[in-house]
């Protein structure tokens, strides 16, 4: 018999798995019995596609067998099987990133981590909750060899070859304290209808039988073994023959989620191609959804067979949040991973699931508002993902986008905006980069107020990214108010008369020298209302927040463009210096209207020095 350390990671799982950080220990026959069902699956496949397993005589189950005297179960099943190898990597190391980031993650603080754990799964390693020896005998389908795995879930585990009858994997569960209360049928029938109801394999349960025996007078107990669930690819069934609790049940046995769903929708189309699909949203996002290294959530199926579940293929990125199923009846089952990137078949369910979901959702925008604004608590980002990468469905992504705006508590939708416009108002606009305290004050919307035109606040640190490549709303203009050509919708005929821009010239030029090679233009602006000067972006260029924020990221070469600066011809500072000649104090001036407009932005200072000089210079003067 080999012994083995278990992988520093494992034994830190175990550590807070044995003290009992989750609420929920039975969960633990979920994560064996669909262990079970994936090593199923996997066999299954294998017989239907590769020559070598062609000849095996499938006969997928899954068995429980309780040995309540002894406090014992047994899970086993005629699945894939793992050899010696498999055993030591998939029992003793954890390959997951999920499992990894949620061990990242973990604060010490034993409550916020037993929720955290929750959301998790922790697969195999979950039965040292309620277990405190476990033996694994499995062989691997196709190997004449089974071995035997054991271990107490403290330092490492012993292996040693065994022998099995058939491919397949038996665990066999010692229960401690905690896990007595399993050791009951009753118990056990219940936890597997929760969970696991509609795994597509046969769960039996062996255990002994009470009974009534009338003649003897006396209760009897007879070995007997049952099926527990009711094994059916639910999905394939009619929609009206489902309940709620049926959807919810299956949710979660193929989510792992301990939670309900949010909503879900249930397809069935035929005719050119033939498939079903059912598709969940989640009510609290997956802690992953911001990792590269996301799960898939959608499994796909081929005729009621299970094919893959980790296909980045089967939906857009952008919708990585969904968890469901697509089972299509045209795919071939030995369908591989490169087949499906170009597979005339996939695309086409692939293009009416997501017109579908989308379309869903914006049906509950209309008739549910409440239940939709739970929806965009999570999921609103990974929407604005979806502007920037599916120009296809950009218009209905944009009715479902929801935004904080200046005329609107809460969030507000493009409909709703649309709607509030005032005479003369020409574009949706919007403001992008930093937090919303600090776009909520910018001197770049005091014309919008005075017009009492709506600007909604994208305070998100991918709405300038996004945003930047939309620009219709139906066919109403999305414009940035930041950007130097959006102020020509803004000028009124008047105003401009007003405005005399040949006295402003002298002013202009001497504020263009001083400020030399940092700016790009400076110019007379009509945005600007209290505030003497601004700074703007060239319609094609990033804002200066971007270009700061690119460059915090490493993007050390992103190109530095420059920024035009705006002065307000109305302000008490502007007219004073047309009025002044003073080289000196114009100078000072200058820099200073420069500095405070790129402050208001957000952007640091290149030299604070040199700031704090000249405004106390101008301070002494004005003393
Ligand atoms: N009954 C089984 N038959 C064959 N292989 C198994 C069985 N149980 C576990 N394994 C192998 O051990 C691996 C680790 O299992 P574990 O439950 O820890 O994680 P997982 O199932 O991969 O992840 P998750 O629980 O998130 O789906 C599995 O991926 C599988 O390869």
């Amino acid at each position: 018999m080999s012994k083995r350390e278990f992988q520093t990671e494992v034994s830190q799982l175990l550590q807070l798995i044995i003290h009992s950080l989750y609420s929920h220990p039975e969960i633990f026959l979920r994560e064996l019995i669909s262990n079970s069902s994936d090593a199923l699956d996997k066999l299954r496949h294998l017989t239907l596609t590769d020559d070598v397993y062609k000849a095996l005589l499938f006969n997928p189950r899954i068995d429980l067998e309780l040995d309540e005297e002894n406090g014992t179960l047994t899970i086993s099943d005629t699945g894939i099987g793992m050899n010696e190898e498999d055993l030591v990597s998939h029992l003793g190391t954890i390959a997951r990133s999920g499992t990894k980031n949620f061990l990242a993650q973990l604060s010490g603080d034993a409550k916020k981590d037993s929720n955290l754990i929750g959301q998790f799964g922790v697969g195999f390693y979950s039965a040292f909750m309620v277990a405190d020896k476990i033996e694994v005998v499995s062989r691997k389908a196709g190997e004449e060899q089974a071995w035997r795995w054991v271990s107490d879930g403290k330092t490492g585990f012993e292996i040693e070859p065994a022998e099995r009858a058939v491919a397949g994997t038996t665990i066999l569960l010692h229960f401690n304290e905690e896990g007595k209360q399993y050791a009951n049928s009753w118990r056990l029938q219940e936890v597997v209808k929760k969970y696991s109801n509609h795994i597509a394999f046969p769960i039996f349960l062996t255990y002994d039988k009470s009974s009534w025996n009338e003649p003897e007078k006396k209760s009897e107990k007879t070995r007997t073994t049952e099926q527990v669930n009711v094994a059916s690819a639910l999905w394939r069934r009619p929609k009206n023959e489902l309940t709620e609790e049926d959807y919810k049940e299956l949710y979660k046995s193929i989510s792992g989620d301990s939670q309900d769903p949010l909503f879900w929708f249930h397809t069935r189309a035929e005719g050119t191609l033939d498939y079903t699909t059912l598709f969940y949203i989640p009510s609290k996002a997956p802690l992953d959804l911001y990792q590269a290294e996301y799960k898939v959530g959608v499994k796909l199926y081929v005729k009621r067979v299970f094919i893959m579940d980790d296909a980045k293929e089967l939906l857009p990125q952008y919708l990585r949040f969904v968890r469901g199923i697509i089972d299509s009846e045209d795919l071939p089952l030995n369908v591989s991973r490169e087949i499906l990137q170009q597979n005339r078949v996939l695309t086409s369910i692939r293009t009416a699931s997501v017109k579908k979901i989308l379309s869903e959702l914006k049906s509950i925008a209309a008739n549910d508002p409440e239940k939709y604004l739970a929806f965009i608590k999570e999921y609103n980002r990974p929407l604005k993902e979806g502007l920037y990468g599916d120009y296809a469905n950009r218009e209905t992504l944009l009715d479902l986008v929801r935004f904080k705006s200046t005329k609107a508590d809460g969030l507000t939708s493009l409909a709703e905006v649309k709607s509030r416009m005032k005479e003369g108002q020409k574009a949706i606009y919007y403001i992008t980069g930093g937090a919303e305290s600090l776009l909520s004050k910018s001197p770049l919307l005091e014309i919008y107020r005075k017009k009492d035109f709506e600007v909604l606040i994208l305070d998100d640190e991918i709405d300038e990214i996004v945003f930047s490549g939309v620009d219709k709303y139906g066919d109403l203009d999305i414009k940035a108010v930041n950007k130097a050509s959006t102020s020509e919708d803004l000028k009124d005929d008047a105003e401009a008369e007003t405005t005399n821009v040949e006295a402003l010239k002298p002013l202009l030029d001497k504020l263009k020298t001083t400020l030399g090679d940092r700016v790009k233009d400076v110019r007379v602006s009509v945005r600007l209302a209290d505030s003497p000067s601004c700074i703007v972006s060239d319609e094609e260029e990033p804002s200066m927040q971007m270009q700061q924020m690119m460059r915090a990221m490493g993007q050390k070469e992103f190109p530095a463009t420059k920024p035009t600066l705006e002065i307000n011809p109305d302000h008490e500072i502007v007219k004073k210096l047309l009025a002044h000649s003073d080289g000196a104090v114009t100078e000072d001036a200058a820099w200073m209207l420069f500095d405070q407009a790129l402050l208001m932005e957000g952007v640091p200072l290149q030299d604070p020095a040199i700031f704090v000089q000249r405004l106390n210079r101008i301070l002494s003067l004005s003393i």
